[in-house]
């Protein structure tokens, strides 16, 4: 089951001062709740989506109430913790989830970390178990701020050297902020940082049609960090090239394959394209369980085709993304039209200048250097389980 109330209904001083939390894991009267702060309503109305099961979860995450790649890995492992504290079938819980959408990796991360975390405390007895699976969720989503917070420092120190001076003007696509993450995101970190240090002329944020995640999300988080940003649309990249007013562009990422190629939102791959053009640094930032070893190269990857009405009634169309209930779809295209509609697109690795991770940098983007970043998570994963064992 799912309902909506009010934000911050429940919320401690703490979490009040900070703002809406994007996601949460609720002990309610009524039982346990995964609680997301709603991304289709955003950025008319701040509102909190509340699940009590996993099928309603299933649901948020398949109608973007919860999206973009860590926090898609978050709610995968509250779902999981979820469903053990109802004394669900976790397995089938841990399945549903990781399948609820196919490209973002850290979804299925996210959902088989809890479960794992659940199978070896189960003989202990259910109660213990679901209390270590909630515990790993907690976890992950502490991890995923703190790693948020190297992506801000390494990639702000990466632009220092490829584009010195300061006053740059960056362009973003799709969200990448607070939305998506534990902390205050992955690419969009950066640029907050940037602008924190002074050195953010402009932001320019691509539309990201047809669900619009720049003009509605980008832009919101934008207006209130208090960034100079400009929302165009995503056909206007080429003539912004064009005419000098891009320094660098910085996005996120769903899935990186082992030969460093990048699936991000659709229209990332043009973007790459028109920067290598027109000589202006692409990086991809992205904690480093974005990085999926077992996808070898980018053909593999799994792109994530969505409904034809996305793109033939737009974004407050049958989609749900409605800031106002029982607001009919408004038909943008001859009724019965078909569409195209990938939600994602794939720029190999030889058009990116670097990817960010919270563990380090690779620049040049091979897949030698992915490997050592993503075996230096391992390592400091295996501490913290450690860790977690003893306590
Ligand atoms: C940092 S989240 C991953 C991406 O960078 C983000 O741009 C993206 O593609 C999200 O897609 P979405 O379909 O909104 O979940």
């Amino acid at each position: 089951m799912a309902f909506k109330w009010p934000a911050g209904r429940g919320q401690t001083g703490r979490m009040a001062e900070e703002g809406v939390p994007v996601i949460r894991y609720e002990e309610l009267p009524e039982g346990p709740a995964v609680v997301l702060l709603d991304q289709r309503r955003l950025p008319r109305e701040e509102t909190e989506w509340v699940c009590t099961d996993v099928p309603a979860l299933v649901d948020a995450i398949q109608s973007l109430a919860v999206r973009g790649a860590p926090v898609l890995g978050i709610a995968g492992g509250y779902g999981v913790a979820l469903a053990a504290a109802r004394g669900d079938d976790v397995a089938g819980a841990a399945e549903q989830l990781a399948n609820a959408r196919p490209t973002a990796v850290n979804l299925a991360y996210g959902a088989r970390l809890v479960e794992a975390a659940y199978r070896e405390a189960e003989r202990s007895g259910a109660g213990a178990a679901a209390a270590r699976a909630l515990a790993q969720a907690r976890a992950l989503h502490q991890e995923d701020a703190e790693g948020s917070a190297r992506l801000a420092e390494y990639g702000s120190a990466l632009l220092e050297e490829l584009v010195p001076g300061g006053g740059l003007r960056i362009l973003t696509h799709c969200n990448t902020g607070r939305l998506v993450s534990g902390g205050e995101g992955t690419a969009l970190a950066v640029v907050k940082a940037v602008h924190r240090a002074g050195g953010l002329r402009r932001l320019w944020v691509g539309e990201t049609r047809p669900l619009l995640q720049g003009a509605r999300l980008t832009a919101y988080e934008a207006a209130k960090a208090g960034m100079a940003y400009s929302v165009l649309t995503d056909g206007a990249a080429g003539s912004l090239f064009a005419s000098g007013e891009v320094d660098a562009v910085l996005v996120g990422a769903d899935r990186i394959a082992a030969d460093g190629s990048v699936a991000n939102k659709v229209g990332t791959y043009p973007l790459a394209v028109l920067a290598r053009h027109h000589r202006v640094p692409f990086v991809v930032v992205a904690p480093v369980t974005t990085v999926d070893p077992a996808t070898a190269a980018g053909c593999d990857i799994e792109v994530e085709q969505r409904a034809a009405h996305e793109v033939t009634e737009g974004p407050w169309g049958r989609s749900g993304l409605s800031g106002a209930e029982g607001e009919e779809g408004r038909a943008l295209a001859p009724v019965g039209a078909q569409a195209h509609n990938p939600a994602f697109d794939v720029t190999p690795s030889e058009l990116v200048t670097a990817v960010v991770t919270d563990q380090g940098v690779a620049s040049p983007v091979t897949a030698e250097r992915l490997g050592e970043l993503c075996s230096a998570s391992r390592r400091q994963a295996s501490g913290s389980a450690d860790g977690m064992m003893r306590s």
